[in-house]
């Protein structure tokens, strides 16, 4: 707590509960009068310090990596695949107006402005761990003064604000809840397209804990953001909106995977039939995929699931559905390795991309983990290959794009398609079992290539999920050649899959058996 909570000297216009008009406050502001401190400087954090310092001037960004606090004063982006990031940090670095540090409460008691844009993940019971923010917030504490505004961005259980964050900002600094500003006011933004995102492509929401906070989150972000503002009553709600958000779209990847999952039995492209139900506005079925990763999307849900009186079965089930695709992909790709004469436990697998989406160096809660999990769970010899991290941190050889040409595995799965997958010469590979988790390979070429693919719910052009022909088979020397004859996709309509043990079993049995043994992607999440 800080001994005296009179603002230094050289401090000047506050924006909350201010007496000055606002026109002087959004010159202060502009002016590089009102400095600003921004915590937490990843995928989120950097890109926000950065228009924040192109709109005030006078921003010190923190963050407890000295390596990130380095690259940035050296006027460098750590952060990849950020249009305009790397320029705009130089430009902000160069010019005085953006600096950065590990010290959080040396920069609090500079601030008049405060912005949280650290993780809120899960511990390992799928609780909202709020160590970090309330790591962030003891630093604010020390440096708080009457009429500082404190903007929450990090995504946050509805309540966090108004429970958590300002009654321990009051009792740390030793001010009055009425002598500071909180406002939560989510980023609603993707990352690779960041800057743009936070200048402006949607609304920006802001809820106070009180009606000034309100007030002076909009007036602030009127200035940062080129999109409109949009008020709601209070930070509760502003927190549920972003949280709905998440929600939202975990529950509709949800019902986007279990109807993908339908293409087998219907023999058709469920991807072909849910872009064509898009084609009416009321109906927006999201895309199906190998599974749901990030620190966003899976981890959402859980700040309201452990929390709430009401059940909340569907948006639970939704998770669990998303949780479980590693699952499907895995056992796909023992049907189709089944259907080629090769058992599961006897192959060489690659996955292709480790991280949750292409060009994303993020890999928590990564579908491409669970399959690896699952991979090794049952002997399999597995390589990864990723440009943006390591595969041997997640349980997989690395390997390169020209290695992986010339090697000769058994199949490939590919998880996340990273643009730099674009330039694999399939011809130059024996011919392998490829698991197109996302829809992102051209059939046709792979299989003139005597390739055998199988499309995860079916590819967009509106070919069912198994090829079913080109069977790829094993000859006596080891090495992979296509069969002339067709075969059937031993996942197709009605077509009974068979086990390690030749026992036959139903596809429903055989993914209840996948069922009991399902693990998850790095998270239970
Ligand atoms: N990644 C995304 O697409 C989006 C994320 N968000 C939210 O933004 C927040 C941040 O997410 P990301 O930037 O993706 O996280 P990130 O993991 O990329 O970066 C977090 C940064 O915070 C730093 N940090 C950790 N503890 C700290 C502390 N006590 N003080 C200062 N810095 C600290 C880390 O060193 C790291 O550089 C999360 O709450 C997330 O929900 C919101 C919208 C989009
Ligand atoms: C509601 C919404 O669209 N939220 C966005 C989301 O961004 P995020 O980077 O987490 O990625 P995402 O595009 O939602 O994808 C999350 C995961 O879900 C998968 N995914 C996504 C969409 C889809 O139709 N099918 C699918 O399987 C992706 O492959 C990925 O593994 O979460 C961000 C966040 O809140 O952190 C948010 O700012 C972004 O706008």
């Amino acid at each position: 707590m800080r001994a005296d909570n009179t603002p230094p000297a050289d401090r000047t216009t506050a924006l909350y509960g201010t007496e000055a008009d606002e026109a002087d406050q959004r010159a202060a502001l502009t002016g590089g009068d009102v400095p600003v401190a921004v915590y937490g400087l990843g995928k989120m954090g950097l890109p926000l310090a950065a228009v924040y310092a192109e709109t005030t001037g006078n921003v010190t960004g923190v963050d407890v990596d000295p390596d990130v606090v380095e690259t940035i004063n050296a006027g460098e982006s750590h952060v990849v695949g950020e249009p305009g990031l790397a320029d705009l940090v130089a430009e902000q670095v160069e010019r005085s107006r953006f600096e950065a540090t590990t010290d959080g409460s040396a920069a609090a008691a500079q601030a008049r402005i405060h912005v949280i844009i650290v993780p809120t993940l899960l511990d390992d019971d799928n609780e909202p761990d709020l160590t970090t923010v309330e790591s962030v917030a003891s630093d604010i504490a020390a440096g708080l003064s009457p009429g500082d505004l404190v903007i929450a961005e990090s995504t946050l259980p509805p309540g966090t604000c108004r429970d958590v964050i300002q009654p321990f900002l009051a009792a740390e600094s030793g001010l009055d809840t009425d002598q500071f500003g909180l406002a939560f006011c989510p980023e609603r933004t993707s990352s690779g397209r960041a800057l743009q995102d936070i200048r402006g492509a949607y609304p920006k929401v802001v809820g106070g804990v009180d009606d000034e906070s309100t007030r002076a989150a909009t007036v602030l972000y009127d200035e940062l953001s080129e999109n409109e503002v949009h008020p709601v009553v209070d930070a509760t709600t502003a927190e549920a909106v972003k949280v709905f958000e998440g929600i939202y779209r975990d529950v509709n990847i949800g019902l986007a995977n279990e109807l993908g999952r339908l293409a087998d039995d219907l023999d058709i492209s469920a991807r072909e039939a849910i872009e064509t139900a898009n084609d009416l506005p009321m109906c927006q079925l999201h895309d199906p995929g190998p599974g749901v990763g990030g620190h966003c999307i899976p981890y959402y849900p859980h700040f309201l699931l452990s929390r709430m009186d009401e059940s909340m079965d569907l948006t639970r089930t939704a998770r669990r559905v998303n949780q479980d695709m590693p699952s499907v992909v895995v056992d796909r790709l023992e049907s189709e390795l089944a259907a080629t004469g090769t058992d599961l436990a006897d192959a060489s697998v690659a996955v292709l991309g480790i991280t949750y989406r292409p060009g994303v160096e993020e890999t928590r809660a990564s579908p491409a983990i669970g399959v690896i999990e699952q991979l090794r769970d049952r002997g399999v010899d597995i390589s990864g290959i990723d440009p943006l991290v390591d595969p041997s941190e997640y349980g997989a050889q690395p390997c390169s794009i020209d290695a992986f040409e010339s090697a000769s595995v058994d199949a490939a799965v590919v998880v996340t398609p990273h643009e730099e997958f674009d330039a694999i010469d399939w011809d130059a590979l024996d011919p392998t079992v490829v698991i197109d988790g996302r829809d992102a390979l051209d059939r046709g070429v792979l299989e003139t290539a005597g390739h055998r693919v199988y499309t995860l719910a079916g590819s967009a052009d509106g070919r069912p999920p198994g090829s079913g022909v080109d069977a790829v088979t094993t000859n006596d020397t080891g090495s992979h050649n296509a069969s002339s004859e067709k075969g059937d996709s031993p996942t197709g309509a009605g077509i009974e899959a068979t086990q390690g043990d030749g026992q036959e079993k139903s596809e429903d049995e055989h993914v209840i058996d996948t069922a009991t043994n399902r693990t998850d992607g790095g998270t239970d999440v």
